[in-house]
């Protein structure tokens, strides 16, 4: 979401009908926005990560992580895997293909990037190639930018145990046979990446309320919605 885009269509509907912010989501926090709406999705990937780790008896810390895409999705999703002490071992965005073994350090990245810099560029890690990413040896694999980039010709060697769908349709039909087949486990994008439209859902019955949550209260909140769709 583009929080300007939503300020202007929220503006000029409110024009015709009165302040109405309820009318549309992703807004600016100062025109009615939800605190905690800008890491919802990474949020939801995080918790949606942690419960199906939990399943199989496994945690967040302990494990290893390939992250396709560092936009909104894949940056927060990073940042809090990391915290919660997991490994983020290999990365990728258009500007850089990198990895570390020892797990990439991500808050030194986001600086990085945040002054500009491409991935390709960031001193903690080696550069690869883009084309080994998604098929690179690890526990989980989030597939954060683009739909379709697990196909046919990629899936038969996948190696990650877990996929999470933190983009849209990421996995095609025939990846999710070929993957089944093998016993990777998918998390389907419908529930993975819900975070936002979630939190987009908080905002509108904070703007009905006319009362805005703490953003303690919406990422308390957002867990509990995951674990429970997650049940
Ligand atoms: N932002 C949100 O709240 C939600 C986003 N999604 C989905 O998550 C995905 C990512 O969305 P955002 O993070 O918001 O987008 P974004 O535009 O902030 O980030 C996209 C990232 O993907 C990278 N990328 C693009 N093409 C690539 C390629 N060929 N190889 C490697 N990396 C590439 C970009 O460099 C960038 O880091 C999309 O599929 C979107 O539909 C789904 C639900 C909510
Ligand atoms: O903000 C929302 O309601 C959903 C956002 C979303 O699905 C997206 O950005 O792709």
């Amino acid at each position: 979401i583009h929080r300007q885009t939503m300020a202007w269509i929220f503006d000029e509907y409110s024009k015709f009908h009165g302040h109405s912010p309820a009318v549309v989501t992703g807004k600016p926090i100062d025109l009615g926005g939800s605190l905690g709406r800008d890491a919802a999705t990474g949020r939801g990937v995080m918790y949606a990560t942690e419960a199906l780790l939990a399943e199989y008896g496994k945690s967040i810390s302990g494990s290893t992580f390939v992250i396709q895409g560092f936009g909104n999705v894949g940056s927060w999703a990073a940042q809090l895997i990391h915290e919660k002490g997991g490994k983020v071992i290999a990365l990728g965005d258009v500007s850089g293909t990198i990895r570390n073994k020892a797990g990439i350090d991500v808050p030194a990245l986001m600086k990085h990037r945040n002054e500009g810099g491409q991935l390709k560029d960031f001193h903690g890690a080696e550069v690869m190639d883009a084309s080994e990413l998604l098929v690179h040896e690890c526990d989980v694999l989030l597939p954060c930018a683009l739909g379709g980039v697990l196909n046919r010709e990629n899936a038969p060697d996948v190696k990650a145990k877990f996929i999470i769908e933190a983009a849209n349709h990421p996995t095609d039909p025939e990846a999710d046979e070929i993957l089944t087949k093998k016993g990777v486990v998918v998390l389907p994008d419908i529930y993975a990446n819900a975070g936002g439209v979630i939190v987009s859902y908080f905002e509108w019955v904070q703007n009905i309320q006319g009362f805005m949550w703490e953003e303690e209260k919406v990422n308390m909140e957002l867990h509990k919605y995951m674990n429970s769709a997650f049940q």
